[in-house]
């Protein structure tokens, strides 16, 4: 299957113009930055803060790109390796060469700096802003704790509103447009109404129902929610766990998840050459999942439930940080094909429901029963008696795809003397 690119990729802004609904904080922002430009920055640093998903870093790269900058990112745990800080020290403070490109230093997700052990980080980001010669943004989603207010000090602060849901229609019907989807206006005000602002997971869903069901319709969206709730719980907490940045977080994300520790093993172990492809990484993901399947054997025998806390260490943070260096990964958080087998018996579900409606007032019984005795002889008489079985089609009204339903591999046979007797 080709690598699918994700559509909040493929359809972040490229222009300015393209944020939308962020007026005020544009403005703010690009007064700011040509500041810079012109050599006079009113503050070194710009703090971008608001709700997840409202184009706060797409603002950042849009504007990178329109005035033709390099952006340098680093993310809130690389703040915790003094050699990365240096790192970017070094490039925000090297002299701008002739021919170089200008930059501007994104130190994203601030607000993911927590806990005293991470003070020194604060202290390298305020040395940055002493030394920098280049435009420094932070993003947050909060940036109000009390350990980020000297950053908040050194830094322009600019709100981002959470998108409404007449926004995140407006982006998601475009995309509709490009795609050359068939949508359904109620579909994307649902899509929309359930993302609460947050137009990353708008536009994930809608990929998600896209590629799943190739129409984007109101009850395939319910389908989703309802699917979700069933089945997707391992694949929000896989993501948060890959995803973690503290050990904290990657511990949570297993302990609390909503489904049983046992399954969640397995799907920790489907999933880990999917989330890494290095090597030493599976190999390390591997050994802390075992290690966590010894201790869950030990439970087991000895029934001491003091040792799941262990299961958790080695089933989240042990698999989790087996990764080398921090990158967000991105994985498609569902099966396509799975989706695509539940649109299929869906829709087959829905067949059986109206032959038995069809039939229980003719037969003089209920639905049930219809399902449970009737369909059974009726799927053994239209594969074996193709004639006999379009007759019956024929007395009891039943519609073509019925037919197909019940007959299968010999649905031509049946519709071939079904459309005949018909005539
Ligand atoms: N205002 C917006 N206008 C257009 N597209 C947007 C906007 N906000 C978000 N998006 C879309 O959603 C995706 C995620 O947005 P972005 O990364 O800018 O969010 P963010 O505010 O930085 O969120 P977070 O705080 O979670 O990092 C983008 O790729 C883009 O496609």
């Amino acid at each position: 299957m080709p690598r699918r690119i994700p559509w909040i990729i493929k359809y972040r802004p490229k222009k300015i113009a393209d944020v939308v609904n962020q007026d005020k904080a544009k403005k703010q922002f690009i007064q700011w930055l040509e500041s810079w430009l012109k050599g006079k920055p009113s503050k070194k640093a710009a703090l971008l803060y608001g709700p997840a998903g409202c184009g706060k870093t797409s603002l950042v790269e849009a504007a990178a790109n329109e005035y033709g900058l390099e952006i340098v990112e680093m993310n809130a745990s690389d703040f915790r390796r003094r050699q990365d800080i240096e790192r970017i020290a070094k490039t925000a403070a090297s002299m701008r060469s002739l021919f170089a490109r200008g930059k501007i230093i994104l130190l994203d997700e601030v607000d993911g700096i927590s806990g005293t052990a991470d003070k020194g980080a604060i202290y390298a980001i305020l040395h940055l802003l002493e030394i920098t010669r280049y435009p420094v943004v932070m993003t947050a989603n909060n940036p109000w704790d009390q350990k980020l207010r000297p950053l908040r000090d050194a830094s322009l602060m600019i709100s981002f509103k959470r998108l409404t849901e007449r926004n995140v229609v407006i982006v998601l019907k475009r995309i509709c447009q490009f795609e050359k989807l068939e949508c359904e206006d109620a579909a994307l005000k649902e899509i929309a109404r359930r993302s609460e602002g947050d137009l990353r997971s708008a536009i994930n869903d809608l990929q998600a129902i896209a590629e799943g069901f190739g129409r984007v319709t109101l009850n395939w969206v319910r389908e989703l929610s309802a699917y979700r709730t069933r089945e997707y719980a391992p694949f929000e907490a896989l993501k948060k766990m890959f995803n973690a940045k503290y050990i904290f977080q990657a511990k949570s994300a297993i302990s609390q998840a909503n489904i049983d520790y046992e399954t969640m093993m397995i799907w920790i172990n489907e999933h880990i050459p999917t989330y890494y492809d290095d090597p030493e990484e599976i190999w390390r993901a591997y050994e802390a999942l075992s290690r966590a399947d010894v201790y869950m054997g030990r439970i087991r025998k000895t029934g001491s439930w003091d040792l799941l806390s262990y299961v958790f260490d080695m089933m989240g943070p042990g698999v989790a940080f087996a990764r080398k260096i921090y990158r967000y990964r991105w994985k498609p958080f569902r099966s396509p094909q799975r989706l695509q087998l539940l649109a299929h018996t869906k829709r087959s579900r829905e067949v059986r429901e109206g032959i038995a409606m069809t039939l229980a007032p003719r037969l003089i019984t209920s639905r049930t029963t219809i399902k449970r005795d009737v369909i059974p002889f009726l799927k053994i008489i239209f594969t074996q008696a193709p004639k006999y079985a379009a007759r019956i089609a024929l007395a009891y009204g039943l519609t073509e795809e019925m037919i197909k339903w019940l007959a299968g591999p010999k649905s031509s046979e049946v519709l071939a003397y079904y459309r005949r007797f018909k005539r």
